[in-house]
């Protein structure tokens, strides 16, 4: 038996977590490989090291003093190092870190010595060996994450290894220059390792005992998941169920490698089980509720706009010519909505709407920003009638408009449109609708 685990910043914030981590890996002697985070906040309002780096960066980057910054992130790791009674000093580490920021060395490189470092310290506690990520994870020149290099290359390295820790969210060029992934990219590093060494099992070990069925900073004491399809999975963290990085399902998945989502404040509890298919049948109709905010939806009019062949396609071309993604596009008889990101479309705004006045001469054009979608996930609605139906219910006696409705073909999930500042009172409708009350 062989695991991957990985440990978010939550898990890594203080000597006190580490020591809880230190507890569960040396639990089964199967955790062999270990993905850490950078230290997350230890309280409410504190802030991830991740952030403190960026910001120290960005003060050298601006030829400001940035040594009491520096200074107060290496007091992070002091403190962590102290409380676990470790005789190590990243004293040369931080020569380095200081060098590099004055000359500039990248907002990426900068923010990966959060992990970078975290790794090293995890590494002396556990007496596992540090294998730094620039070795094991490629990218190319333009920053683009190249996998299949990455997996021969980080295969071959692990195979020698009985035991080590792997830094997750960053690698390198061919050339040594660092790259991260988005942030909570640890993630997908960690998905990697369970790939590369063909793991039975990747645990991600977080604050939540598994994936909830809503965010629990909507909805109190949401419960939670115990089996999720990737599918799902995939569909929920892409619309904002921020535990585990959208992009960490694809590695595991194509290598059919599970992944449980586990608790280091309750390790005890069995977290979320992640499986290509499943015969279990969820308890209730949805598996999970998701949503984000931060959306504008363009609403294009044109009297015969179905006879029109190639209309779409032309509007279309206008967002790709501009470089915006498109999110949804419902459409009508004769009209055509599209949802995008909202800061991405504003920066273009202008040239997109002249754009489509001039590809396809449109009757009205209508704009509307600060809009939320919510997706409504579960492979248990396929075979459940009118789940739309309470849907809309729902959302009606909560006095929430529904601005958009759009029910993929699997039947897989349902995603609603809604105004931002109703965007949390239909979570908890939707929740309260299939969860609480389950009519
Ligand atoms: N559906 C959900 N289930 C569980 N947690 C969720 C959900 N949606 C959002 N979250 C948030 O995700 C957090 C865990 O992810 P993250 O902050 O990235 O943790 P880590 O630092 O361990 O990587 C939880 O504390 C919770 O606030
Ligand atoms: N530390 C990075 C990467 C990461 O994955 O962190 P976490 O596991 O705490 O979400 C970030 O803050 O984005």
């Amino acid at each position: 038996m062989k695991k991957v685990v990985k440990f978010g910043g939550s898990s890594l914030a203080s000597a006190e977590q580490f020591k809880k981590v230190g507890n569960i890996i040396r639990a089964e002697e199967s955790r062999r490989y270990v993905v850490p985070s950078a230290p997350g906040k230890r309280f409410s309002a504190d802030t991830k090291v991740t952030d403190m780096l960026y910001g120290c960066y960005a003060a050298a980057e601006n030829g400001e003093d940035f040594t009491e910054k520096l200074a107060a992130i290496k007091d992070r790791y002091q403190e962590i190092i102290d409380g676990l009674g470790l005789k190590f000093s990243l004293d040369e580490d931080f020569e380095v870190i200081c060098k590099n920021f004055s000359e500039k060395a990248g907002s990426n490189y900068a923010a990966s010595r959060g992990e970078f470092l975290n790794g090293k310290i995890m590494a002396a506690y556990l007496g596992f060996e540090f294998i730094d990520a620039t070795e094991v994870v490629r990218f190319d020149e333009n920053g683009d994450f190249q996998s299949e290099i990455t997996n021969e290359i980080m295969s071959a390295r692990l195979e020698k290894a009985k035991n080590a820790v792997i830094p997750g969210f960053y690698g390198a060029t061919e050339e040594g220059r660092v790259v991260t992934f988005s942030r909570g990219g640890s993630d997908i590093t960690g998905s990697l390792v369970a790939r590369a060494v063909n793991a039975d099992l990747y645990e991600n070990w977080t604050d939540v005992s598994g994936f909830l069925i809503a965010d629990p900073r909507i909805v109190k004491g949401s419960k939670s998941i115990e089996t999720i399809t990737y599918k799902e999975l995939r569909e929920l963290s892409y619309m904002g169920a921020s535990v585990l990085h959208e992009d960490a399902i694809f590695p595991v998945r194509r290598a059919g490698i599970p992944i449980n989502i586990r608790n280091t404040n309750a390790p005890a509890d069995k977290g979320t089980l992640i499986v290509e298919a499943t015969c279990y049948q969820p308890k209730y109709t949805i598996t999970g509720i998701a949503g984000t905010d931060g959306f504008a939806a363009i609403t294009i009019e044109k009297a015969m706009m179905n006879s029109e062949v190639g209309f779409c396609r032309k509007v279309l071309q206008v967002f790709e010519d501009n470089g915006v993604s498109i999110e949804h596009m419902p459409s009508g008889i004769d009209t055509m909505t599209i949802f995008v990101h909202k800061d991405k479309f504003e920066e273009k705004e202008q040239q997109i709407l002249a754009g489509i006045h001039k590809a396809v001469d449109p009757d009205h054009i209508e704009l509307e920003s600060d809009l939320a979608l919510i997706a409504i996930v579960g492979r248990g609605m396929k075979s459940t009638r009118g789940t739309a139906g309470r849907i809309f219910s729902a959302l009606a006696h909560a006095h929430i408009n529904v601005k958009m409705i759009d029910q993929g073909s699997s039947e897989l999930n349902i995603i609603v449109g809604v105004r931002h500042d109703d965007f949390k009172n239909a979570i908890k409708a939707l929740y309260e609708i299939f969860v609480l009350t389950q009519i």
